[in-house]
């Protein structure tokens, strides 16, 4: 492109540079034509003087000549006033007009070949220095004659170059354009340049055509003139006219900057274009070029993801087929395209060896498991297949099959799972034992009878057997999946929290737990234990197992037989253990208080009788008896006890005084005085009581029963049917015996 702007800016110079130097050319003409035109009038008009000269036998006089419509009026305009002289004959100036001429001009070379020469030729000058103005003029001189032919002198008529060049305007050399004159003999100059008129013998100028110099002398048809040096600051292109008549060249320069302006605007306007142009193929190129990088990069970058990639597929373990589908008619075959190592080696040949053959001649196996069907089956539907198969020949084999169709194949990628899936058979096995063996847990768990169940690290139900399900349902909830302290409330869980830190801190616990609130023989109790379970490597706690036995029958069994253990069969009253334990509770609540109590020890008088007369059943009945008649006749909060054989005693608490137990004694007494009727025998026997007093004091239960032993021995040896009463209060006496 800059070359062809080079080319075109060349050429529009080269063309503007022509079209200036014609232009000059022709104005160069113009003002030869002009300035010939007057040198010619100025002949013309010295021709004409002559004329009238001779017509007027020498009377013809400058200013008749000159004058207002006069004769060279004609000729020249008179506001140029050239200057004009005659002269004589002799030499002698005879007359003058408009400027200073020699007074004599007899020996100057042009007078003496006017005077010698008969011919009406006028005789131009080179251009010559006028010494008063130092401007410089062309003399006309034309030879006169009389009316005899003879000598009669000479009209002279000196031109102003400067005149040539008034007619800058008309030229229209353009701003700083320059118009000249040259003498080509003397080298005088009459030049302008605007409007500044100027003259000097320096100026020279080359011809120059066909871009040779053709020297100093103007060559006819020269294209333009070269200045030898310059006329001034202002480049211009000159071209001249040569007037070979008047040994004068006509020059015209016009400054370049003029003449050239539109040729300048123009290769403005075609660099700025071009620039514009250069600027916008820039860009576009660097924008391409950025693109190109980028497509470079991204190519590269394509380039090393598919290295890696190729590199990746080659490190897989699976292997990789890419198959694409037999154009000819091959059965449904495949051509294997590409292939990674795991899948050469799957196929048992070496990976060079294999690209472009057909997958069912390398594993016919394919075919027979009915491979080759499914690829067709994915490339005609495009629909992605991955299964899972085990082979049906060769060794037994799990193959994973990933088939996706490409273009007018396949990729198949198949891995080898049989490791895999083994190792799920084993743990869908182990899971099988694992939840079988967790079925016999529970069953053996919802056989137990106690409640059994399974609390987290978190405190929360994991496990409950049917018996633990029936009492949360009793109880209203649901219990796996929340924590121990929600379901058995707060207060509960209070009771319980020692024993739950002490099992999740890895140690057995057991403790009994009573149902609350518990009415007296309603509630049930329980025989809790907390057996922490540990991880399997044994260091860590991570919950506990509970198990939770309701013992409320054991419980009420226990104190059935212990109260059997304290209660005389025979009459139903306690029985000496429980008298023991009774009469020691007795003396102790005495001793704290300070309250009065008695102890008294009977016996039925001759019993032994009884049992020899009426045998045994009738002693047993009568013992029942006289132990329902001392009950009937005590206050319930008496006790009354049978230590053995006849003997019974009592125990009176919380007495005011020592009267009230004698007076019950008595009373006692009172009551066996009626015969017994025992199953139709009727039994009359009395008894005998020894009352023992307590208050306070350091004395055993054991000496207290002893001395009421002793009073009722007194009773006996007294006689029988009565009591005695005696003994220390702890330290007192008695108030009565
Ligand atoms: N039927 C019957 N007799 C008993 C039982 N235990 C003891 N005996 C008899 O009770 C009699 C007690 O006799 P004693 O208290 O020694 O004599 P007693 O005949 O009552 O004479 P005193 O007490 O001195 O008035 C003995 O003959 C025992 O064999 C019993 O459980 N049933």
């Amino acid at each position: 492109m800059w070359s062809a702007v080079y080319w075109q800016v060349r050429q529009e110079r080269a063309t503007a540079r022509h079209e200036a130097v014609l232009r000059s050319h022709a104005q160069a003409r113009t003002l030869a034509e002009n300035a010939g035109f007057l040198l010619r009038q100025a002949d013309h008009a010295t021709q004409l003087f002559k004329l009238k000269f001779e017509e007027t036998d020498g009377a013809l006089r400058l200013p008749e000549f000159t004058r207002r419509n006069g004769p060279l009026t004609l000729l020249l305009p008179v506001r140029l006033a050239l200057p004009v002289a005659l002269y004589g004959p002799d030499g002698r100036l005879a007359d003058s007009l408009h400027g200073t001429f020699a007074p004599r001009a007899g020996d100057e070379g042009w007078f003496r070949a006017l005077a010698g020469s008969a011919g009406d030729m006028a005789h131009f000058s080179n251009p010559l220095v006028d010494p008063a103005t130092k401007g410089w003029r062309i003399r006309v001189a034309r030879r006169l004659d009389d009316g005899a032919g003879h000598f009669a002198g000479a009209i002279v008529m000196h031109v102003d170059p400067a005149l040539f060049i008034d007619d800058y305007d008309r030229l229209e050399p353009g701003p700083g354009g320059y118009v000249g004159l040259l003498s080509r003999d003397t080298g005088l100059a009459a030049s302008r340049v605007d409007d500044r008129v100027f003259s000097d013998d320096t100026l020279a100028f080359a011809a120059v055509q066909g871009g040779a110099a053709a020297g100093t002398g103007a060559a006819a048809g020269a294209e333009e003139a070269l200045p030898r040096r310059p006329v001034d600051g202002i480049a211009r292109i000159y071209a001249f006219r040569d007037m070979p008549r008047f040994a004068l060249m006509a020059v015209v320069g016009h400054s370049k900057a003029h003449a050239l302006a539109r040729f300048e605007r123009r290769r403005t306007m075609y660099v700025s274009v071009a620039t514009v142009a250069s600027i916008v193929v820039l860009a576009f190129v660097g924008l391409l070029q950025r693109h190109a990088r980028r497509l470079r990069n991204s190519t590269r970058a394509a380039r090393a993801a598919q290295r890696q990639l190729h590199a990746a597929i080659d490190a897989s373990l699976d292997a990789l087929f890419l198959l694409k589908a037999c154009r000819e008619a091959c059965g449904g075959d495949f051509i294997l395209v590409d292939i990674n190592e795991p899948g050469a080696a799957m196929l048992g040949h070496p990976r060079a060896g294999l690209l472009g053959r057909r997958i069912g001649q390398l594993a016919p196996a394919w075919r027979d498991e009915g491979l080759l069907d499914r690829y067709r089956s994915v490339l005609e539907t495009g629909q992605p297949l991955e299964e899972e198969f085990a082979t049906r020949t060769g060794p037994p084999r799990w193959l994973q099959h990933q088939v996706v169709a490409i273009d007018d194949g396949v990729a198949v990628t198949t891995r080898d799972i049989t490791a895999r899936k083994q190792a799920e058979l084993a743990s869908r096995q182990a899971m099988a034992a694992l939840r079988e063996k967790e079925a016999r847990l529970r069953t053996l768990a919802d056989m137990m009878p106690a409640m059994i169940a399974y609390v987290d690290r978190d405190e929360v139900y994991r496990f409950q057997n049917l018996v633990y399900e029936r009492e949360f349902t009793r109880m209203g909830v649901q219990a796996i999946g929340r924590s121990a302290r929600e379901i058995i409330g707060e207060e509960r869980y209070m009771r319980v929290q020692p024993w739950v830190c002490r099992a999740l801190a890895g140690e057995t616990v057991s403790f009994e737990e009573d149902e609350a609130p518990p009415p007296e023989g309603t509630g049930r109790s329980f025989e809790v234990r907390y057996i922490p379970q540990r991880d399997e490597a044994g260091e860590h706690v991570t919950g506990f197992h509970v198990v939770r036995t309701d013992v409320t029958a054991q419980r009420r069994e226990k104190q059935h037989l212990l109260r059997l253990s304290t209660i005389d069969a025979l009459t139903g009253l306690m029985n000496r253990a429980g008298f023991t334990k009774r009469l020691d509770a007795a003396m102790q609540y005495s001793r704290e208080h300070g309250t009065l109590m008695a102890v008294m020890y009977m016996d039925i008088d001759r019993f032994k009788p009884v049992n020899d007369t009426h045998g045994h059943a009738v002693g047993d009945a009568l013992l029942k008896a006289f132990a329902g008649r001392l009950t009937h006749a005590l206050r319930e909060s008496d006790t009354v006890a049978r230590l053995g054989g006849d003997e019974f005693t009592i125990i009176l608490e919380r007495l005011l005084r020592c009267e009230d137990a004698e007076r019950a004694a008595a009373k006692l007494v009172a009551a066996m005085a009626a015969a017994f009727d025992l199953d139709g025998v009727r039994v009359g026997i009395s008894t005998s009581i020894g009352v023992a007093f307590y208050r306070s004091g350091d004395l055993a239960p054991a000496e207290l029963l002893a001395r009421a032993d002793t009073l009722l021995y007194e009773a006996k040896q007294a006689g029988r049917n009565t009591f005695r009463t005696g003994g220390t209060l702890g330290g007192q006496q008695p108030d009565a015996a």
